[in-house]
């Protein structure tokens, strides 16, 4: 990659001897096992009649390790040169076609998610993201929506950017020194949902400035996150306890819960939470909901005062549950491997740092609407390409409700289905140099050649009506976040670390960590 002289990031381009040439529908590989041309999964009623399933796929018969199982479903597709295979007994089929993809998204009734998400129904109940009941859902859904529209998250920018200028003051107190970010981006991203979701400020990123500043240990001045009255909760540490047992529950549904490693810390890790969201009702209860509050948390109380029956206490607490989770840790995953992976490509950032300066100039961050911000097209690069590269949800998983016919081959109803987005989006066929973190292919000049099939294979939210509800949120968050960010710090390499490492406890982690370090750039506007 290079950046032409005297041009700004528009003009970032990728040379001319490393492209790849334009790709074509798959040529088949020599001693490929590819089965000649697959039909897409389909429902066994709708299967084409002159199709007729045959009874196996290939085997993936290596061991499963399910916090690095995403790695391996890409690798086993690369090795047995297929698309769909099964694993782990007979029970579980990996996917990664992008057709099969968004069928299985798209046809909720054949591939549905309920009976496995009831391992984790303490914690996350009958919230969007875990219920099994389809009408709850859609109601829930259509009575969320209008609290997820563009237009309506572009009103929470300000909110997005003072969280910036927060975090860029922590790195600023951490100039020149290495610092693992992981940490401050997951309370920074809470403390987004917090304002956003609940409208509470939970104020961890200030916390984390405590923390830089050698405070918060002595408990001079460190701001309470969590707190609400006199209590004090670190929500971080209560998620660090929660999240890997609640991924063991999903991925291994026939363990006794007993048996899960952690699992006491599970049920206490939900009891705080419990208490938090109860506190933070209470709160919004009593002190009356201000007519410009926009929060997901008084959406629900005017429908629930205005005589919504689903709207029940429980339902109320069941959904902010699922919002602390999916709306923060998963932002947070992908504004911290953008940083770090920002740290370790210079040429990228230069060009970034040049594009930030010159669409945001010397306004104070909280003036800027979001289309000032959508104009920053590397940086949206940026984003895309982390979310191609390190989906925060690696894969999701379906139960299939009845027979079904996925690539030709008969797959019994009752089978899960593990949808493998990070294996998609690093499909060969699909995306030229796929292991490669190049933002530059989503500029509109390089995006025929470097991502000509971005419509089809990149589903980091995934589709249907089970899609991610937070798209848009998570999309301008991401861009404002990392603007404000970037016009005050310049991410720098730490020693000793190479290439970004994974691994999952729900959602994708850095493995080790994610050191960078900070250099100040400019000051608070
Ligand atoms: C980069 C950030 C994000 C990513 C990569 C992401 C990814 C996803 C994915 C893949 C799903 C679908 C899961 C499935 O099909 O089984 C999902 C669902 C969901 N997400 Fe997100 N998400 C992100 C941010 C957010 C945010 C910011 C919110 C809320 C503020 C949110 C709320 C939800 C909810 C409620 C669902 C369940 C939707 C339903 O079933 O109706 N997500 N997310």
């Amino acid at each position: 990659m290079q950046l032409r002289q005297g041009l700004g990031a528009a003009e970032l381009v990728v040379p001319q001897q490393r492209r790849r040439p334009p790709l074509r529908a798959p040529a088949p590989r020599p001693g490929a096992r590819r089965a000649p041309p697959p039909p897409a999964a389909s429902a066994a009623a709708s299967a084409a009649p002159d199709a007729p399933p045959t009874p196996t796929l290939p085997v993936f018969s290596g061991k499963v390790d399910w916090t690095v199982m995403y790695k391996q479903v890409l690798q086993a597709s690369r090795d047995l040169k297929v698309d769909a295979f099964w694993f782990q007994g007979p029970r579980n089929v990996a996917l990664r076609h992008p057709d099969d993809v968004a069928l299985v998204c798209r046809d909720s009734d054949c591939f549905t998610k309920g009976d496995g998400m009831q391992r984790i129904h303490a914690w996350l109940g009958d919230g969007l993201v875990a219920t099994a009941d389809a009408a709850l859902h859609d109601g829930m859904r259509e009575l969320l929506i209008p609290a997820f529209v563009a237009a309506a998250v572009k009103g929470f920018a300000p909110d997005f950017a003072k969280v910036g200028e927060e975090v860029a003051d922590v790195l600023e107190l951490m100039d020149g020194r290495e610092y693992d970010i992981e940490r401050l981006c997951r309370r920074a991203t809470l403390d987004v949902i917090g304002r956003a979701g609940f409208g509470h400020d939970f104020q961890g990123v200030k916390f984390a400035a405590a923390e830089a500043r050698g405070e918060a240990a002595a408990g001079r001045g460190s701001p309470s996150e969590g707190a609400i009255g006199d209590g004090f909760v670190d929500v971080i540490s209560v998620f660090d306890a929660l999240l890997l047992p609640a991924f063991m529950l999903l991925a291994r549904p026939l363990e006794p819960e007993a048996n899960i490693p952690g699992i006491e810390g599970y049920h206490r890790s939900i009891r705080l939470l419990d208490d938090v969201i109860e506190r933070m009702v209470e709160v919004r209860r009593s002190r009356g909901i201000s007519p410009g509050d926009n929060s997901l948390l008084s959406h629900m109380l005017r429908a629930q005062q205005a005589g919504n029956g689903m709207v029940t206490d429980k339902q109320m607490r069941d959904q902010l549950q699922t919002f602390f989770f999916a709306g923060s840790d998963t932002t947070a995953t992908t504004l911290c491997f953008a940083l770090y992976q920002l740290s370790r490509h210079p040429e990228v950032l230069e060009a970034c740092l040049e594009e930030v300066d010159s669409i945001m100039g010397d306004a104070p961050s909280d003036s800027l609407s979001s289309e000032d911000y959508g104009r920053m097209k590397l940086l949206a690069g940026v984003a895309n390409e982390t979310l191609r590269m390190f989906p925060a949800a690696p894969s999701v998983s379906r139960r299939c409700a009845q027979d079904v016919t996925i690539r030709g081959h008969a797959i019994p109803a009752g089978t899960r289905v593990v949808v493998s987005l990070y294996g998609m989006q690093r499909h060969e066929d699909y995306w030229p140099r796929p292991d490669e973190w190049l933002p530059e292919r989503w500029l509109p000049a390089n995006a025929p050649t470097m991502a000509p099939h971005a419509d089809k294979a990149f589903m980091p939210f995934t589709v249907g009506p089970r899609a991610c509800i937070g798209k848009y949120f998570a999309l301008i968050e991401l861009q404002v976040l990392l603007a404000v960010i970037l016009r005050r710090i310049a991410p720098g390499p730490a020693a000793g670390r190479g290439e970004l490492d994974t691994w999952q406890n729900l959602t994708l982690c850095a493995a080790g960590g994610a050191p960078i370090v900070p250099r100040r750039r400019r000051r608070r506007a």
